[in-house]
């Protein structure tokens, strides 16, 4: 908080779905800021509008009252990775980490290199040539991951991007994300149920309420960069999700 040029930028956001009476106040109102290179976490109870607001911030949907901002310089400000992968099953792998370079009218061959140079670091570049139904789940997600970050994006938004894997390629994805992510400073907004993914990836951990989601905590997770997965194993991380976790019963369970 306090950067005087956030790439993104929230103020009194809130959004509300039907009408009365079946009227839902799905989120906020929320200040949120996001300054660059940095990686936000948020974290909250089932329903409080995480993706209602990741979807605000994609320009996918509108607020109902509020603004959000997304400060970029470039053509390509953001790109979404959502949970359930968002990759074509009629292209090529290669034709999908492609296409928002296509999108950008980058020439083919350009593109195909940056997109195979994005296959390389991804450990898929024997599967260019084949299509994601023949792919694990595990490796559709590294495709919808080289995908976005293919296009160089200013701002990177993340949907429980690993919320179908099962635990150990999660952990392993994590790893490579937060590799990447310091590597490349892509400021980063990422929705996670997973305390444990929120606090290895963020520089910040948002806590959000139950739905109306406003966020009631903040944390800074205390492990320098670059840092790697192993600070899982040490006691200040096992104290602060614990700690986090309090809150977040507190709100998935109202008194
Ligand atoms: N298009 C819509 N029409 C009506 N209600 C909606 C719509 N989209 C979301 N909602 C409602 O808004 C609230 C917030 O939904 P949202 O999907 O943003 O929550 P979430 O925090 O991402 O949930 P989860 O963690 O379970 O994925 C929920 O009560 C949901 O039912």
């Amino acid at each position: 908080m306090g950067d005087p040029h956030p790439k993104l930028h929230a103020t009194q956001l809130t959004r509300t779905f039907g009408r009365a009476p079946h009227q839902v106040d799905a989120l906020g109102p929320l200040e949120l800021s996001v300054a660059p290179g940095e990686f936000v976490c948020l974290v909250g109870p089932s329903g409080c509008g995480k993706s209602t607001l990741l979807r605000i911030a994609a320009g996918l949907l509108r607020p109902t009252t509020g603004t959000l901002e997304i400060r970029t310089r470039s053509l390509r400000p953001a790109a979404m990775i959502f949970q359930d992968y968002g990759i074509y099953d009629w292209k090529s792998v290669r034709a999908n980490v492609r296409f928002g370079l296509d999108i950008q009218r980058v020439p083919r061959r350009t593109a195909n290199a940056r997109a195979d140079e994005w296959l390389t670091r991804m450990g898929l570049a024997d599967f260019a040539h084949a299509y994601p139904a023949t792919l694990s789940g595990g490796m559709r997600q590294r495709v919808a991951i080289a995908r976005a970050l293919a296009v160089e994006p200013e701002l990177l938004l993340m949907d429980e991007p690993f919320a179908a894997l099962d635990a150990q390629l999660r952990t392993i994805l994590q790893d490579e994300l937060l590799d990447l992510t310091q590597t490349l400073h892509t400021t980063t907004l990422f929705i996670t149920h997973s305390l444990e993914e929120a606090l290895v990836l963020g520089d910040r951990v948002l806590v959000m309420s139950a739905r109306p989601g406003r966020i009631i905590a903040e944390h800074r997770p205390p492990f320098p960069r670059p840092r790697t997965g192993d600070i899982r194993d040490t006691p200040e991380f096992t104290a602060l999700k614990g700690e986090l976790w309090e809150l977040l019963r507190k709100e998935a369970v109202p008194a």
